[in-house]
């Protein structure tokens, strides 16, 4: 049931499904660039007098003027640099927050970060370099954003969670019981019906438009079981890892 607030199972889960139609578009934007390994090259002298890669660089830019402009007053939104970033210019937010303040600790953007350049550009994005460094690290940039705002929506579905059954959540939070809080949180039937639908949605995202009337038997601009093992092996587990951070910290 709705709180006072609107938030629901139903519409945090109806977040996470429009939340996919983004993450997909992302990376099939990505895809079209191989995967440009000076990019994220610390040690790259792309840019003269520049600590780390090129990527980070980007990124810290562009986060420095969306703080400006109050990106980082929602809730939904984590910096993947959050040390140093400039004042809003923007009045604070009228909404109320509706997560408990113990949330605003919890940003797992490094785990990203690490796993979205060390592991998954390697799946979708083919070998090789390209010097369109600007668009393609905004494309990455795109990618990890969205990925962050959906694994870091955990902290919303654990809030619902915890207020649809506080009794069941509060004993194992008490005990800060990790394995207990995991099990209460998980519906493996929720998560196969993610991995097919992601699938389905790379498939109708990723076809080539015609006007033909004959069924599409052409490549996908990006791997539906790609996108599909992407959700089953990091997006689903880090989401689930911030619902169990943040339930520890839920009765601080
Ligand atoms: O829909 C939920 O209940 C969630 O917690 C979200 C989610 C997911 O990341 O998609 C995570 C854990 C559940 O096992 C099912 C799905």
């Amino acid at each position: 049931m709705a709180g006072p607030d609107g938030l629901s199972l139903e519409s945090v889960r109806n977040s996470l499904i429009r939340q996919e139609d983004t993450i997909i578009f992302s990376l099939i934007e990505r895809s079209r660039y191989p995967i440009c390994p000076l990019l994220y090259d610390d040690k790259s002298s792309l840019i003269a007098d520049a600590s780390g890669s090129l990527l980070e660089s980007i990124v810290k830019g562009t986060e420095a003027t969306q703080a400006k402009f109050g990106r980082y007053q929602s809730p939904e939104e984590h910096p993947f640099f959050p040390e140093n970033l400039p004042e809003s210019l923007v009045p604070p937010r009228s909404s109320p927050n509706v997560l408990h303040p113990a949330a605003a600790s919890i940003n797992i953007n490094k785990m990203i970060w690490d796993m979205y350049t060390n592991q998954l550009l390697q799946l979708f994005a083919s070998e090789g370099d390209a010097e369109d460094y600007a668009c393609i690290g905004v494309c990455d940039l795109q990618c990890l954003q969205a990925l962050s705002r959906r694994i870091h929506y955990g902290k919303f579905v654990a809030e619902v969670k915890f207020r649809d059954a506080p009794e069941d959540y509060t004993q194992a939070i008490r005990a800060q019981d990790r394995d207990a809080l995991m099990k209460l949180l998980t519906f493996e039937n929720v998560e196969e019906m993610v991995k097919k639908r992601v699938a389905k949605k790379a498939k109708t995202f990723g076809q080539e438009v015609t006007l033909s009337e004959d069924e599409y038997n052409g490549k996908y601009k990006v791997d539906p079981a790609i996108v599909s093992r992407l959700y089953e092996e990091w997006v689903m587990p880090l989401t689930k890892h911030v619902q169990v951070e943040y339930l520890l910290r839920r009765l601080d």
